[in-house]
């Protein structure tokens, strides 16, 4: 049996830097993938996703162009032409990877399926049927999430999708139902109208984007509805089948039954995580009820020596999150910080167009903690780069402490939301007032600059 200092299994968006910063630190590592170099993140999610938007994006503002006085006529789309663009973004990234991993010295990558055999040891199991055991001080699980299939009556009868198995259509389907109404479903959905499908959202609670605030939820619901996007939420799928050579789902929404018959259908309902087949019998390691390895606020699990990090140990599942896992474990380990997960910021951004970003507390969150709170609200249709642009749809929303005038939380719901609310989060994160942003010099015309106006709103 081989025996290392660090193995990381999984070679996502924590375990590539992780491994490679271990190596560089003298330790000998391993790191084992049983797929591809790079995870989800590159290989099919962020990755080809947003660059699959661009391409929905050019098609959109193609058709609007003549709004702004270009004449854009017979705006086709080729779906096999933006499959090849993302397909070779992301070879791009997935060998920046594997480069990345072959040039550091004294790390080994294992191309299998890593399984505990006991406390510190792993076999890997190659494709070709080899086995390799090995055994570490230091073991690292990064194992990411795949996607959820519901349990609904029906649905492994017929050919459904996933985010993943999407990304090799080449045509673009004739009418796209889409299961969830969240990033994935929205993402997808919006993405596919753009490109020319007719989508039709079925999300079971009673609105979309069920966590955020009920503006922000109407306000996309607004935006998908106007691109002709059929939303039906509060809905119950009670059977999915074939009918002829279309899917027909029987749901019913309040006391009304309805079928939908669709070309395709993309389940987007979550993601669980990849801990099934990890033999964490083996080793100890504990999990939650829905497979998460419990980790404390430092990463560690129950198990001295092993740690997890990114999708699989629950939480908010983002690349920046794994990203910020690893730099916390590595610190720790090599440069004896102290770093924990306590309290750290957590910005998301949901790739629709306006996009929306998130950072801290939303309205619901402030309230439901009986904080005394302000609201400031500006429309987009009032932000002097947005008409400029012809991007009006959207609102910026903040949250701010009426005593202290800390901002407490954001929703950018805009062009460019993600580049809005990160000066947000600085602002957050230097404790820099809702007061002290109405006056602060912004460069003109910039969204950025209508962050005065949004505070103005409070600082009358
Ligand atoms: C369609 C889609 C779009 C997304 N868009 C965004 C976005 O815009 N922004 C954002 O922040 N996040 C986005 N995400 C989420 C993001 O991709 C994940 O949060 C991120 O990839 C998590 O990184 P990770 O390192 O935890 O796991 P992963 O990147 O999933 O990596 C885990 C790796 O472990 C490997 N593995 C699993 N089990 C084993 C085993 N037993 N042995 C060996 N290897 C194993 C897997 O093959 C995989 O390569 C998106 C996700 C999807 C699906
Ligand atoms: N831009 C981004 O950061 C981005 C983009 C895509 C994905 N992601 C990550 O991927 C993960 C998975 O995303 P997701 O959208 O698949 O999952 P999700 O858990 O975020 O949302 C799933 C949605 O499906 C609904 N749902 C569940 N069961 C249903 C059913 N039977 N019928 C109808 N609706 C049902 C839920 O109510 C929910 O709204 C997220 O955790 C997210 O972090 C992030």
């Amino acid at each position: 049996m081989k025996h290392y200092d660090a193995i990381i299994i999984g070679a996502g968006q924590a375990g590539v830097p992780l491994a490679k910063k271990m190596a560089e630190a003298g330790k000998k590592t391993a790191i084992i993938e049983k797929r591809y170099v790079g995870g989800t993140c590159i290989n099919d999610g962020c990755t080809p996703t947003k660059a699959m938007i661009a391409s929905a994006k050019a098609a959109y503002q193609a058709r609007k162009a003549s709004e702004l006085g270009v004449m854009v006529s017979d705006v086709t789309v080729d779906l096999k032409k933006i499959k090849k663009r993302a397909d070779g973004i992301v070879g791009i990234f997935k060998a920046g990877a594997e480069n990345g991993i072959a040039e550091t010295k004294g790390l080994k990558l294992y191309m299998g399926e890593a399984s505990f055999i006991g406390e510190k040891e792993i076999v890997v199991k190659s494709k070709d049927g080899s086995e390799e055991k090995l055994s570490a001080d230091l073991i690292f699980i990064n194992t990411g999430a795949k996607t959820i299939i519901p349990d609904i009556d029906g649905i492994n009868d017929v050919d459904y999708l996933t985010s993943t198995t999407i990304l090799d259509l080449e045509e673009v389907p004739e009418h796209l139902v889409v299961i969830g109404g969240n990033y994935i479903g929205l993402e997808f959905g919006q993405m596919f109208s753009r490109f020319g499908s007719k989508v039709t959202i079925l999300e079971q609670s009673p609105v979309i984007l069920s966590k955020e605030d009920e503006d922000i939820s109407k306000a996309v619901t607004a935006f998908l509805q106007e691109e002709k996007i059929e939303v039906i939420t509060g809905t119950k799928i009670n059977h999915i089948g074939w009918k002829g050579d279309q899917i027909e789902i029987s749901e019913s929404t309040g006391k009304k039954d309805k079928k939908i018959k669709a070309s395709h259908l993309l389940v987007a309902v979550g993601r669980a995580p990849q801990t099934k087949n990890l033999g964490l019998e083996n080793c100890g390691v504990e999990t939650d009820e829905h497979g998460h390895i419990l980790v404390n606020d430092k990463l560690e699990t129950n198990v001295k020596g092993i740690y997890a990090l990114g999708d699989v140990k629950g939480g908010p599942a983002f690349t920046h999150i794994a990203y910020n896992d690893y730099t916390i474990v590595y610190r720790n380990l090599i440069k004896n910080t102290d770093l924990s997960t306590k309290g750290r910021p957590v910005p998301y951004c949901m790739f629709t167009d306006p996009q929306l970003a998130r950072i801290g507390l939303s309205e619901k969150q402030a309230k439901e903690q009986q904080l005394e709170y302000e609201v400031a609200v500006l429309p987009m249709k009032n932000v002097a780069r947005g008409i400029e642009t012809n991007e009006t749809v959207g609102l910026m929303k903040a949250i701010v402490d009426k005593k202290t005038k800390k901002i407490l939380g954001a929703a950018i719901l805009a062009s460019e939301g993600g580049e809005i609310m990160s000066v947000l989060q600085m602002a957050m994160e230097g404790g820099i007032t809702s007061e002290q942003i109405r006056y602060r010099v912004f460069a003109h015309p910039t969204y950025t600059e209508s962050l005065n106006n949004l505070f103005m709103k409070i600082h009358k």
